[in-house]
């Protein structure tokens, strides 16, 4: 009897092989390989120095002198841990800067509403606190309605608290969004706390990877945060045993 076989095959939003980036004859990225689906979220850990923002940056079309493949949707956008306002422009313009064709303020209002800045679109940069400034920048890459959004350490510069709320926007932009994510952090706990999937990049590639199976809004008391958390510190040289101590 013959059968029909039906495979649905979903192109990944970001498909990365054979990767290689050097710096001066040294292969920082080495024959990276990398799939990450539509709408999943990706958090990548690695020790200072291991290539993490060199990726991103290759993925954000930002660098390329590469060898190899790195396939990423033609929607995409990047937020840093510096938030690269303008100080020269309003926040409701720096929203809208570099984006092509001539865009209303409307679009800048509805952005600066979804991450709680609505009451700042006409502020100057320099009023604004870190948190607003890094959620600022989290609007300039949501007006051009990515399909891949790139953060590098967005939260690195912030104190514990607004850190928290920002960990908590973005984790609701993305379930609204539906959008793939690629999060640099240095921050584990941040990882497991947002991620689907947690990858480890060592020696030019993704030496590890974490699936979080856990379901959301997720509790860092849950005894399983704790464990995915101890085995992704032991996968980085972090001897946990030894911090406790
Ligand atoms: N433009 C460049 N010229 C020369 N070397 C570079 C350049 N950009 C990055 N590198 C080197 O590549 C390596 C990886 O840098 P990268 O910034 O990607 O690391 P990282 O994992 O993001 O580090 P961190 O976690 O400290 O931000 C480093 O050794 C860095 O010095």
């Amino acid at each position: 009897m013959a059968t029909d076989v039906h495979r649905t095959v979903t192109r990944p939003a970001v498909h990365v092989e054979g990767l290689t980036r050097s710096f001066d004859g040294r292969a920082v990225i080495d024959d990276l390989r990398l799939d990450i689906a539509p709408g999943e979220f990706v958090a990548l850990l690695g020790r200072s120095g291991c290539g993490k923002s060199t990726l991103l940056r290759i993925l954000a079309g930002l660098d390329r002198d590469i060898e190899g493949t790195a396939l990423v949707p033609r929607r995409r956008a990047v937020a840093f841990q510096a938030p690269r306002l303008m100080p020269w422009k309003k926040v409701w313009r720096n929203v809208l800067l570099g984006l092509p064709g001539r865009a209303e303020r409307v679009v800048a209002e509805r952005a600066l509403d979804e991450v709680g800045l609505a009451h700042r679109v006409d502020a100057w940069p320099k009023t604004l606190s870190g948190g607003e400034a890094q959620r600022a920048s989290l609007a300039r890459a949501l007006v051009r309605e990515p399909d891949l959004l790139l953060l590098d350490e967005p939260f690195g510069a912030l104190d514990a608290l607004t850190r928290i709320k920002a960990q908590r926007l973005v984790g609701e932009v993305w379930q609204r969004r539906g959008c793939a994510v690629l999060l640099v952090t240095h921050d584990v706990e941040e990882a497991v706390l947002l991620a689907d999937r947690v990858l480890v990049m060592d020696g030019g590639r993704i030496a590890h990877e974490q699936h979080i199976d856990l379901d959301r809004p997720r509790e860092i008391t849950d005894p399983r945060f704790a464990a995915l958390r101890a085995r992704l510190l032991e996968r980085l040289g972090v001897d946990t045993a030894a911090a406790a101590t």
